[in-house]
């Protein structure tokens, strides 16, 4: 094959592709350090025309390209992308219609890409709605989900996430922060996450301190962020703060999806001018994608990108558009934004059918006739010339985290701190977790009133037991509905970034909310005990309130297990009450008696922890209790009694019960951890 022959013979010793290795590249799967890749999506289609034919055009001597023999400098082509071809599994339709039954079909996204980048330069993706633009930057920074044919590499190593990782940042269009978070903290946190281990707190301060100044944020540094409710810094700032917190481990890669969406004109012109000056002041590779950027945003770029239908009509310097597309017969009306124009001729217009098919055709010729263009093969040539290029600071790409990065216990502890100074700067969110629970006191208490002696009290008894083990899982459940799925957002995002684990996350989010269960359990517990006039044994009394505390601890836990499956809040909270209301049916013995509920049910019940809490506070409760029998002679009935009958083994199992709830809060975590890795991370936009 040319393009082997071609690229035969030389070797750059630390990179996964040498020239030998880019060879084998094109026909065979890459080897990374020394082992063939895992990534089974790259191998690149022979069949790829444009990468056939322009690698073929180049001469197959045998040995360098000409550039090189002919002694020029060779431009260092950072990040090569060659005959790039990126497919997604789609299942069109509702799922009313049966779309899940239906076998995804292949949809291609990105088509036969070659395309190069370099330090130093910014460059800007343009293209109307689903052009290509998001998953082009999904793919460089090694978040696609789909199948790549192709290749995309960085200083010759295949760009796979942990790559990706070490090298680049990306800046995702949405701005996921913590409301309640300073600038300045939000920041810290992320550089104490993020950077070495190694680096002393007076370093990471300064270098929070650099980043704040760089991105022009200093005089909002000490202003919380704020979003609906709480009135924060500005969306422009959001934006900048976002770029911030990727800017904290200074990447030689920058990749910005839609950062001037949402912004004005003068912010968004502000802001790319700073992407600019990174670029060219601080030698980053700046990749974004835009809509439709102005007149004045263009003349920023170094090089512009237009991608239609997932296929390349123009890659190359803002000033060579308008000779460029002149030259193909498309000229650009005097005091026009070149950019605007060559955009409406390579957009589909997908409103009516005669209109999509003729301006399909119409990009398609475009296509077609950039990827023949000399700009094409320039790129080309700066690919081939490339790969004889020894890199200076290649031994710095090293396959996996390295060993500097912060201990287990700085992560923990900085999410722990970030989560409590979250949810201690919301009023209402300190209050609810506290006070939520203990105001169903009164509603229990108002319907069940005090309780007495009388036979009749088993019945009330049993009522004040069931709605204190139901109502403390449910609040619970409340409680994680409305705080975790902002900090689930945050995980998300820095977990795609490979910050921490689920466990670690998980476990500082327990942690965190275990002082709020304590705390407002007892309340509870305490209230309801004496104002409903419960066994007024203490040490039966501390056991009523251990279990309320496990109970709340142990909703949220369940909940947020859910919350892991599930992505959707209401899905969340219909499975999680179906589970606790199964439970209360099946194992608690209070809504229906074991001696009548069959044998597979009553089995099913030991797996619920209701059954267990159930045995214990009803145990406490009837233990020792005598009933008042002065006005029913035939009245033999004492609690002990009653316990013999329907909880025989309740008394001698409580500690067993108590253990086996702590059992469970592990369980449960573990649990939790094995849900949100088995789910992943969605891909996030
Ligand atoms: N995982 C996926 N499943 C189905 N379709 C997908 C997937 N990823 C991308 N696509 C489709 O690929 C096309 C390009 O999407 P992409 O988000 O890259 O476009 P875009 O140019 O960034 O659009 P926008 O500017 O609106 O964000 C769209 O038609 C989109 O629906």
């Amino acid at each position: 094959m040319e393009s082997t022959a071609l690229l035969s013979g030389h070797s750059s010793p630390q990179s996964d592709y040498s020239t030998q290795d880019y060879g084998a590249l094109l026909h065979n799967r890459p080897r990374i350090n020394g082992r063939k890749s895992r990534h089974r999506y790259y191998s690149v289609d022979i069949s790829n025309e444009s990468a056939r034919t322009n690698f073929a055009e180049t001469p197959a001597d045998g040995n360098s390209n000409t550039l090189v023999d002919a002694g020029l400098p060779q431009p260092p082509a950072c990040l090569s992308i060659v005959g790039l071809t990126y497919t997604v599994k789609e299942r069109p339709g509702h799922w009313w219609t049966g779309n899940f039954l239906k076998q995804a079909k292949p949809k291609e996204v990105l088509h036969n890409l070659t395309m190069t980048f370099n330090k130093g330069e910014l460059t800007a993706l343009v293209g109307t709605s689903g052009s290509g633009k998001t998953s082009l930057l999904d793919v460089i920074s090694g978040r696609a989900e789909g199948k790549l044919e192709g290749v995309v590499s960085y200083k010759h190593h295949q760009c796979g996430r942990n790559l990706m990782r070490q090298k680049a940042s990306y800046v995702l269009q949405a701005d996921r922060l913590l409301p309640t978070l300073t600038v300045r903290e939000t920041l810290t946190y992320m550089a104490l996450m993020k950077l070495p281990g190694t680096l002393t707190h007076d370093k990471i301060d300064r270098k929070v301190q650099a980043v704040i100044e760089l991105m022009g944020l200093r005089h909002v540094a000490e202003s919380r962020i704020g979003g609906v409710i709480i009135r924060g810094v500005s969306g422009g700032e959001k934006r900048r703060i976002s770029i911030a917190l990727q800017l904290l481990k200074d990447p030689e890669i920058l990749l910005l999806d839609e950062p001037t969406s949402g912004l004005d004109s003068f912010t968004a012109r502000h802001l790319v001018s700073t992407l600019a000056n990174l670029a060219h002041e601080g030698g980053k590779l700046v990749l974004m994608s835009v809509h439709q950027p102005r007149s004045d945003i263009v003349n920023m770029l170094d090089k512009i990108g237009i991608l239609t239908s997932g296929q390349l009509a123009y890659l190359g310097k803002p000033s060579e558009m308008v000779p460029y597309f002149t030259g193909i017969g498309y000229t650009c009306p005097r005091n026009e934004n070149p950019c605007d124009i060559y955009l409406d001729v390579t957009s589909v217009d997908r409103r009516y059918p005669n209109r999509e098919k003729a301006t399909l055709r119409q990009a398609q010729t475009i296509c077609n006739t950039f990827s023949k263009s000399q700009l094409q093969e320039n790129m080309i040539n700066t690919i081939t010339s490339g790969l004889n290029f020894h890199y200076n600071d290649d031994s710095e790409i090293a396959p996996s985290k390295g060993n500097d990065s912060p201990s287990w216990f700085r992560i923990f502890h900085c999410l722990l701190l970030r989560m409590n100074i979250h949810l201690w700067r919301e009023r209402s969110a300190v209050v609810g977790r506290i006070f939520e629970l203990p105001m169903f006191v009164p509603f229990i208490v108002i319907f069940v009133g005090r309780l007495g002696n009388s036979l009749g009290s088993i019945q009330d008894r049993l009522g004040i037991l069931y709605q204190a083990t139901q109502a403390t899982p449910y609040m619970g459940l409340t409680s994680a509905l409305a705080r975790f799925p902002v900090l689930r957002e945050l995980y998300y995002r820095e977990t795609s970034d490979g910050m921490y684990s689920a466990a670690t996350f998980l476990t500082a989010y327990f942690v965190h909310i275990l002082p709020f269960s304590i705390v407002s359990a007892s309340i509870f517990a305490s209230f309801l005990y004496w104002v409903a006039g419960l066994n007024d044994d203490l040490v039966a009394f501390g056991m009523f309130v251990l279990v309320c505390v496990m109970l709340t601890q142990f909703g949220e836990m369940m909940a947020v297990t859910v919350m892991g499956v599930f992505r959707s809040a209401q899905l969340s909270s219909d499975t999680t009450s179906l589970v606790f209301s199964a439970s209360g049916f099946l194992s608690t013995g209070l809504l229906r008696s074991f001696a009548t509920m069959p044998t597979v049910l009553k089995w099913l019940g030991y797996i619920a922890v209701h059954k267990y809490s159930t045995e214990i506070v009803v145990a406490n409760e009837f233990h020792g209790l005598k009933f008042d029998c002065s006005r029913d002679h035939e009245c033999a009935q004492t609690g002990d009694n009653y316990l013999n009958t329907y909880y025989p083994d309740a008394l001698e199992h409580r500690d067993r019960n108590f253990s086996l709830m702590g059992g469970y809060s592990v369980g449960i975590l573990i649990f939790a951890v094995l849900m949100f890795r088995a789910r992943g991370t969605p891909t996030l936009h």
